[in-house]
């Protein structure tokens, strides 16, 4: 048996849905803290979200071409285990903060995800999401998987148009470290729906 695939449920705006993530057997959860996206959450609202979150679950803070200044200020008062950077932000940039990392990638035509791994070396993996022009992210949409190059030495975190129905063949497809779903289970934009975050899980462990 191989190494069971995380799970990531990302564009949490409320606690409950944080607490279903996590009695699901979550392995983390993404706060958004980008103003333009519909489900960003401020400092505070993140905060509530994740109080009384038990251990073990990872929280992940999602920036796209965010100020320093602005992500200071989250990290001063959200207890974030890991940064998501969904821009164009440089290496850099992204060791700027001494906090692990996960670099998304928005698979555009041409781009070189070997290049790409060399000069995100510190990141603890990279994140590829479906590119749509003039969308940051939260697309909705697939990428062609087998797109995704052999030889990667970092773990792959997919992302981009799963769902409780396509994430069994992605996993199968894929073979990624981890799946990070937003989207694909939720009822509404910013609200999960209970019964496709299970139905979500139950496709993971179909695979594993
Ligand atoms: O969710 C958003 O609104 C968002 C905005 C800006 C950048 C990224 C965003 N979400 C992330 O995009 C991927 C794929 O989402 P989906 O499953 O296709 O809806 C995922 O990492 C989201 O967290």
């Amino acid at each position: 048996m191989g190494m069971r695939t995380r799970v990531k449920f990302c564009g949490i705006t409320r606690r409950e849905d944080a607490i279903h993530a996590a009695r699901l057997g979550a392995d983390a959860i993404g706060l958004v803290f980008y103003p333009k996206s519909p489900r960003a959450v401020s400092p505070q609202q993140a905060c509530q979200i994740v109080r009384g979150l038990p251990p073990f679950v990872t929280v992940v803070g999602l920036f796209v071409n965010a100020a320093a200044r602005y992500l200071h200020q989250v990290l001063d008062r959200v207890p974030i285990d890991i940064l998501q950077f969904h821009g164009e932000e440089s290496p850099e940039e992204c060791n700027r903060y001494g906090r692990p990392y996960v670099k998304a990638i928005r698979m555009a035509e041409g781009v070189d995800l070997l290049g790409l791994e060399q000069a995100y070396g510190s990141a603890s993996a990279l994140l590829l999401d479906t590119y749509q022009i003039g969308v940051a992210g939260g697309t909705g949409q697939v990428f062609d998987w087998s797109r995704v190059p052999e030889g990667l030495s970092k773990g792959i975190i997919l992302a981009g148009g799963l769902t409780p129905e396509n994430v069994a063949q992605a996993v199968m497809k894929v073979r990624p470290y981890a799946v990070d779903v937003s989207g694909g289970v939720e009822q509404n934009k910013g609200v999960k729906d209970a019964a496709k975050m299970a139905a979500f899980m139950r496709g993971v462990d179909s695979v594993n």
